[in-house]
């Protein structure tokens, strides 16, 4: 889709607003010509020898009129313009976000987050800017229209005079174009470098200070903050500063010469007072229409580079149709989710010769198979780097697999992403992000549950004790702009978090890296007490790997070996260091 046709699409989003954004517009602009009109008349009047009759208060009441016109709808025009600013840019911010939703969750987006957001924000505000400046020109060419109109039926030369700095105004953009969209580009691509090296600098404050490097790091702020600055005011004085002024120039210029060609016909006496007084009056208006018109198609030159940066957010190759396309529901989008799901509950989840490279690197996994039945704890394990994590990820859908299938119940799974989701699994990560809020809401995360299933779910993951010590239990706050929770125990957190859901699968990462051995002893205690729940998990402790009903050994992204933990560990080296962990665990917890 061309950048023009996007354009329009957002029109078509709501015509009815567009719509009467234009009329508003067109009134706003068409109002302020009247005066003019009204005093030629009443100087050609004059001039005629006519006298201040009653002809003249009907003038004033027009003129009365116009400007009450013009305030209503300037206040009217004001307010819809508000509206398509941030209708258009929600709708931009919206599907975007969306398209980077349906991405499977842990592959990364092509640009850093800094980045990212700054297209969010700024570009999509671009793109805004330039609807709001599109409804303006409407009303500035019908206004330019009027005025050309009424200019014409006194003097068509004089006229067509006046419009050639318009056409000029219009080639020189379209020559310039290619500048415009590059300086431009430029500047943007700065400003989201700055974003990015903010964004690092406030996740690694702690880093920097400790690393002695402050000074380097404000060093290279600095010079990327120099960077966006030049490049910003180049862009500026470009597309503002250098195009305006031979704008003004040229407008002046056509303006200066109609000036004196009208004074010379008014001498020969072709041209009447009145006829001057319409001619200076409107030349403003058609003057600050050229300006206006060049400064719009240079923001539309802008807002096509813009559509393009957010569109390039993601890169799934969608285009331009889908950041402007009309938003999905809710009900939509759960309703594709429900579709594409299996039948019934989880029986069997089977994997077969899974694969995943890590983009530009020759690791994850390889051929791997996995099988997990109803009521069994399966425990991954393997050396650091194995493709543990890898295989969870690629088995929820949060990463693409690059081959392989994977079946619930027998059924195949093409988009595990959409099917691998609460009610029927739900996944804990190694490291799990809190929002800012209480950890009650972190616990809940939206859903409707009641104050029994909280505190089973807080029972269940070991997070009970815990919030007895904390001051306000459940209501505590918690997240980047809260009480800093340890590792285990944002991780239990989130472990809650997805035994409140109770879903079909439980799915842990990593469960070792944060929990000490007793408290990881208890959890599975609680999980497996009643023998109903299914987990997958990524252990190396023996409690949890004596517990298995299968244990899966990986190295290097393949599987060596897989069965009962006592029938396998003897033979892999992977399984002798299960128990020094839990030997020095034991010894720091006193046992
Ligand atoms: N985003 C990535 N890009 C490139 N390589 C990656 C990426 N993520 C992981 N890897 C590599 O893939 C391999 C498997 O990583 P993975 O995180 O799955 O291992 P793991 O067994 O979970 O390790 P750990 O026990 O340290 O958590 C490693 O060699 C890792 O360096």
């Amino acid at each position: 889709m061309s950048h023009l046709k996007a354009t329009f699409a957002l029109i078509r989003r709501a015509p009815g607003w567009f719509a009467l954004s234009a009329v508003l517009q067109i009134m706003r602009s068409v109002f302020p010509l009247v005066p003019a009109l009204v005093v030629s008349i009443a100087f050609d009047r004059l001039a005629e020898g006519s006298g201040l009759n009653e002809g003249m208060w009907v003038l004033f009441a027009v003129l009365i009129g116009a400007v009450l016109g013009r305030v209503g709808s300037l206040f009217g025009s004001v307010a819809v313009d508000g509206w398509t600013d941030s209708t258009t840019g929600g709708l931009l911010i919206r599907n975007t976000v969306a398209r980077v939703f349906r991405r499977p969750g842990a592959e990364a987006l092509p640009h850093s987050t800094g980045s990212t957001v700054n297209r969010l924000t700024t570009d999509s505000q671009t793109v805004a800017d330039m609807m709001v400046s599109t409804m303006v020109v409407v009303g500035s060419t019908a206004q330019a229209l009027f005025a050309l109109g009424v200019m014409a039926s006194v003097d068509v030369v004089l006229t067509v005079l006046v419009v050639v700095p318009v056409f000029a105004a219009g080639l020189l953009i379209t020559f310039t174009s290619k500048q415009i969209k590059r300086h431009y580009a430029r500047s943007r691509e700065a400003a989201g470098e700055v974003s990015s090296m903010l964004r690092e600098v406030f996740r690694a404050v702690q880093a920097i200070k400790l690393a002695d490097g402050v000074d380097r790091v404000t060093d290279r702020v600095r010079e990327l903050s120099e960077t966006r600055r030049a490049r910003t005011l180049k862009s500026r004085l470009f597309s503002q500063v250098m195009l305006g002024a031979v704008f003004n120039s040229t407008s002046g210029l056509g303006a200066g010469l109609v000036m004196l060609l009208a004074v010379s016909r008014l001498r020969d006496g072709t041209l009447t007072v009145g006829g001057i007084v319409l001619f200076v009056s409107y030349l403003v208006w058609i003057t600050e229409f050229t300006t206006l018109f060049s400064q719009s198609l240079a923001e539309y030159k802008q807002a096509a580079v813009s559509m393009t940066r957010l569109d390039e957010v993601v890169d799934d190759g969608a285009g331009l149709a889908a950041l402007v396309a009309a938003p999905t529901s809710r009900s939509a989008v759960a309703a594709v989710s429900r579709d594409t799901s299996p039948v019934g509950p989880l029986t069997q989840l089977s994997a077969r010769q899974l694969t995943y490279r890590h983009p530009g690197s020759d690791r994850g996994i390889e051929g791997v198979d996995l099988d997990v039945r109803r009521g069994e704890l399966v425990v991954v394990t393997g050396g650091v780097g194995a493709g543990k994590t890898t295989l969870l990820r690629v088995l929820i859908g949060a990463l693409d697999r690059d081959a392989g299938t994977i079946e619930w119940n027998g059924v195949e799974v093409d988009r595990p992403s959409e099917v691998l989701i609460p009610p029927r699994c739900a996944y804990t990560p190694q490291v799990p992000y809190l929002m800012t809020g209480s950890v009650r809401d972190n616990i809940t995360a939206g859903v409707d549950v009641t104050e029994a299933d909280i505190e089973r779910a807080a029972y269940l993951s070991v997070l009970d004790a815990d919030l007895a010590t904390m001051p306000d239990g459940l209501a505590t706050r918690v997240g980047p702009r809260g009480t800093t929770l340890s590792g285990g125990q944002a991780q239990r957190v989130a472990a809650a978090q997805m035994l409140v859901r109770n879903p079909d699968l439980l799915v842990f990462d990593d469960i070792s890296s944060a929990l000490d051995v007793n408290t990881e002893r208890e959890l599975w205690h609680r999980l497996r007490a009643d023998g109903t729940r299914t987990c997958l998990a990524v252990s190396h402790r023996e409690i949890a790997l004596a517990q298995a009903d299968r244990v899966v050994v990986l190295r290097d992204g393949k599987v060596v070996a897989s069965g009962r933990y006592e029938d396998i560990r003897d033979s892999v080296p992977e399984l002798s260091h299960a128990d020094p962990t839990d030997l020095v665990d034991n010894l720091v917890s006193g046992q």
